[in-house]
């Protein structure tokens, strides 16, 4: 099998125009340039503003860079595709759909429900939801039906993942749960993974590396290899560290 979800940043820059006639344009990315490997995790991190959610809305095909280009596996990025899923913090289910719809949706207005009946239920069973099939979000807690959200995402057999802070609106153990969650996804399906985060422990405890931003206009500060075996501790002394260096990157006293 090929391996697939390949990205090349190749020197992006991202300038919004003014917003008035008084006003500057906004360089929020300054010539970005990066590799990404087929099934790598990587996590985004700098302070807020940097421009992370703009990289993010880039690769997922939402907005044109002003300069450069991105490639996965060696396509022009110029429009959004079900190849590039976006998981928000905001898992946006219809309410008015079952978990099953939910996660069917998609397929069924491609004309593909019937194909697909048998991989919607593998999804949902995959993000740990077998038996909700029949609930409606409402009866779901937010981790759950952030579960959701993922298995709608997956059901396109995306062959990237694009994260914005998916996990930040839920209380600790529930994130922490769900990281361990995603991490048995990404074994199962080797899917390329971005992950955009203002959670250090997070980044270090997914990603295999780190891309630290600087404030704007964004560029890629370091890239860090976290380089810890898995499963990782979050108490133990390697992983502190990387913490404590990525910390001193950005600036942080740990
Ligand atoms: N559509 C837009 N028009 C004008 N400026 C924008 C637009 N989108 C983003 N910006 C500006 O670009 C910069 C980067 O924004 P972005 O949302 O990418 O930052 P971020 O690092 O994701 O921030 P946060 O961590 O707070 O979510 C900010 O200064 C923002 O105001």
């Amino acid at each position: 099998m090929v391996a697939t979800g390949q990205i090349t940043f190749n020197n992006l820059r991202k300038v919004f125009p003014p917003r008035t006639e008084t006003s500057s344009p906004v360089e929020a990315l300054h010539h970005v340039n990066a590799e990404v490997e087929p099934g790598e995790f990587i996590a985004l991190i700098g302070p807020s503003g940097c421009g992370k959610s703009t990289l993010l809305r880039l690769l997922a095909g939402l907005d044109q860079p002003s300069q450069g280009k991105i490639l996965v596996d060696g396509n022009l990025v110029e429009r959004p595709s079900r190849e590039r899923g976006l998981v928000f913090q905001d898992p946006t289910l219809y309410p008015w759909l079952t978990i099953e719809q939910n996660v069917g949706f998609g397929p069924k207005l491609a004309g593909e429900y019937r194909e697909k009946r048998q991989s919607i239920h593998e999804f949902i069973e995959l993000v740990g939801l077998k038996g909700f099939e029949k609930n409606y979000p409402y009866e779901l807690s937010g981790g759950m039906q952030q579960r959701v959200a993922l298995a709608r995402t997956l059901i396109n057999y995306p062959k990237v993942l694009l994260f914005d802070e998916p996990f930040g609106a839920l209380d600790a153990f529930t994130r922490m749960k769900m990281h361990d969650e995603l991490l048995k996804i990404r074994e199962r399906t080797n899917i390329t993974m971005v992950m955009v985060t203002h959670d250090v422990e997070e980044a270090v405890y997914l990603a295999d590396r780190v891309f630290t931003m600087t404030p704007r206009p964004a560029i890629l500060k370091k890239i860090v290899d976290v380089n810890l075996p898995r499963p990782r501790r979050r108490d133990s002394t390697a992983f502190i560290k990387k913490k404590e260096e990525i910390l001193d990157i950005l600036n942080f006293t740990a």
